[in-house]
């Protein structure tokens, strides 16, 4: 059985150019598509599995990538945009017509990624941006409906793809959360 992950690396994950200035995102509407502008190239490019971010039609997972938020602008037609659930900590602010997810973003100061918004590179209407590392929250596919039987196909293709699998994020991120932390508590004491 064909294991799908994510229709922009089912047939392998793309390189990026390395040297990607930018780009626009732009929604799935035909009519008065949103368009977000991003400058520079965005990191920790990743797979993610959980039940919030935003997935195309059919795919399990997430393609993920943080950008500061500084270098997020909102170009067109960003009327139709509105935060899916104000409560969460990434305010995914989405499409109201297609339901793409634009950017989301952090307003939680004192969270370890404020700074950061959150985006889909499939939505650049440019190639070449920095390709995903891993993949995060992998278990959580199951919350989605996966079969839990499917598990060990998904992370030996995950693998294949050069996409390490995490059930939380990559050491490099839950320690840099980590040190954050403890560098509050470090504060507070
Ligand atoms: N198992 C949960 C995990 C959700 C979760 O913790 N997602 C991570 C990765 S995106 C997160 O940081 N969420 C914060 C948020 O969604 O606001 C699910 O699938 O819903
Ligand atoms: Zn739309
Ligand atoms: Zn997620």
């Amino acid at each position: 059985m064909t294991v799908h992950i994510h229709p922009s690396v089912d047939s392998g994950v793309k390189k990026g150019s390395g040297s990607f200035a930018g780009g626009t995102l732009v929604c799935k509407c035909q009519d008065r598509p949103v368009k977000v502008g991003i400058k520079g190239d965005v990191a920790h490019n990743h797979a993610c599995g959980c039940t919030k971010c935003w997935k195309p039609d059919g795919a399990t997972f997430s393609v993920v990538a943080v950008v500061p938020r500084d270098n997020v602008t909102v170009l067109e037609n960003g009327d139709k945009l509105h935060v899916v659930d104000a409560s969460a900590t990434i305010q995914r602010h989405a499409c109201k017509v297609c339901g793409t997810h634009m950017y989301g973003r952090i307003e939680n100061k004192s969270h370890p990624f404020y700074g950061l918004d959150f985006i889909h590179p499939e939505l650049f209407q440019e190639g070449g941006s920095a390709a995903p590392e891993f993949a995060a929250f992998v278990s959580s596919v199951i919350e989605s409906g996966v079969d839990p039987s499917e598990m060990p196909g998904i992370r030996a293709r995950l693998k294949e793809l050069g996409l390490e699998p995490y059930d939380c994020l990559s050491p490099g991120l839950m320690d840099a959360i980590a040190t954050s932390v403890a560098k509050s508590q470090q504060k507070a004491a």
